[in-house]
């Protein structure tokens, strides 16, 4: 199943729970405008390349458009698509005043220098400018992208239309960016991790975790979860996966990545096992935080968590997803699980409109506050009426958004 039809899936589920009319699910499924565009790229070694970018505008009936911008060799348009979707559901189930969109460009981030970043990045910009801004649609960082990309974005959205720091978030602090942005989706993660674990009376001392994928949100979820005594097993990138059962010093291995241009390649603080067997390790929880689709048919079986929080967007397949669920394998599902982030984006973007400073301590306790909240509805509900968590989430989320539509005479 494609990105979009695998999000596809799990709202006609959801709508079907809600008995939701086809109409409606029609007008919330669409995308509403959907952007392709030609990135001309000039390398340092003066040679052209043609870059294909993309920017799906999911739903805005509940506000202006929010997801981040990825730059991945395997992004296209049904991903973007997916991904936009998912967005519009994220920021309903945090109740957060937006709807969902998201961007990519195809073109594996690890081979771009920065100027070639930059270029990329403003090229880009010149293309959607007329369709983002801060009352309509919101970038921010994803998988290949990070605060530089956001400080670019809001200095070439400037040239065509004035100065408006709320037109991107995830901006580095000194440049109108928030405190607490970077950490905030791997917080969000762990923090939700910690409620998970005390809801199925578990509890977080020496429970072990596996975590692939060590860019912001996988090490940020590690050095939340290390520093709440869980045991961090194992970690990985791109470059391959670590493990130790007595537990990653997960200090090092961030200090060694700060060293290391990013990655983990050479890290020496555990046994190097091939990337696909993180997977399938028996630990207590297991957290991707990296690509799409990496748990499906094929590994399904040899997973053995029996707790998954999804920290990647779309981890899972639904095949996978179904096997998952009648195994009963606890899975805190992306939309609720990666939520930290845009929760913090929203606060960023406020603060912005207000030409006012808010502390780490504030992000952190609203951030803290916005979640337990949104975990707390999702699990009770679920628990009640004897339906899996992410249909759950994509029932809140969806009510949310259908009711906005209606009030807004769309339905
Ligand atoms: N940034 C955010 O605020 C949010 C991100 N997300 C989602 O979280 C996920 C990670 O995003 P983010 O941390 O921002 O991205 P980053 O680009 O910061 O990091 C991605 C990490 O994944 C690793 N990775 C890539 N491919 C593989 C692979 N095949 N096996 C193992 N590891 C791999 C990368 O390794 P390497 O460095 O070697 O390339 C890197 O460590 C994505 O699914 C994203 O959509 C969700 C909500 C918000
Ligand atoms: O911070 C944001 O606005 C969006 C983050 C994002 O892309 C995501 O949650 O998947």
């Amino acid at each position: 199943m494609k990105a979009f039809e695998a999000v596809q899936h799990y709202f006609h589920k959801a709508a079907h729970e809600l008995g939701m009319a086809s109409p409606m699910r029609k007008l919330l499924i669409t995308p509403e405008r959907e952007l392709t565009v030609q990135i001309p790229l000039r390398r340092d070694d003066g040679t052209l390349e043609t870059l294909v970018g993309y920017r799906v505008q999911h739903n805005s009936s509940r506000g202006p458009m929010k997801g981040g911008l990825r730059y991945h060799h395997e992004v296209d348009l049904d991903e973007v698509r997916g991904l936009a979707s998912l967005m519009t559901w994220k920021t309903a189930v945090v109740n957060i005043p937006y709807g969902g969109a998201k961007g990519g460009v195809t073109v594996n981030s690890r081979n771009l220098s920065k100027d070639e970043k930059e270029r990329i990045t403003r090229k880009l910009i010149d293309s959607i400018h007329q369709v983002i801004g801060p009352d309509l649609d919101i970038p921010a960082p994803d998988m290949g992208t990070s605060h530089e990309e956001m400080a670019w974005i809001m200095n070439q959205y400037a040239k065509y239309n004035g100065f408006n720091p709320g037109v991107v978030t995830g901006k580095p602090v000194e440049f109108y960016g928030i405190p607490g942005r970077e950490e905030a989706t791997g917080r969000g993660v762990g923090l939700l991790t910690l409620k998970t674990l005390a809801r199925l009376g578990r509890k977080a001392p020496g429970t072990s975790v596996a975590i692939q994928g060590f860019g912001n949100v996988g090490s940020h979820t590690a050095k939340f979860l290390s520093e709440a005594d869980c045991k961090i097993v194992a970690i990985a990138d791109r470059t391959g996966a670590w493990y130790d059962p007595d537990g990653i010093d997960v200090r090092a291995a961030l200090k060694y990545v700060c060293d290391n241009e990013g990655q983990l390649d050479g890290f020496e603080g555990g046994k190097r096992i091939p990337g696909e067997e993180l997977l399938e390790l028996e630990v207590d929880v297991l957290i991707p935080a990296a690509l799409g689709g990496v748990i499906h048919e094929g590994n399904v079986e040899k997973v053995k968590a029996p707790i998954i929080i999804e920290a990647a967007n779309a981890p899972i397949t639904p095949e996978a997803d179904d096997r998952l669920h009648e195994r009963g394998v606890v899975v805190l599902p992306d939309i609720l699980a990666n939520a930290g982030g845009v929760t913090v984006s929203y606060f960023e973007w406020a603060q912005n409109r207000q030409f006012y400073k808010w502390t780490l301590d504030r992000v952190r306790g609203e951030l803290d506050r916005t979640l337990t909240h949104a975990f707390d509805e999702v699990w009770d509900r679920a628990k009640e009426k004897k339906i899996g968590l992410r249909t759950t989430a994509f029932m809140v989320g969806i009510e949310r958004v259908a009711r906005a539509a209606e009030l807004a005479g769309l339905g």
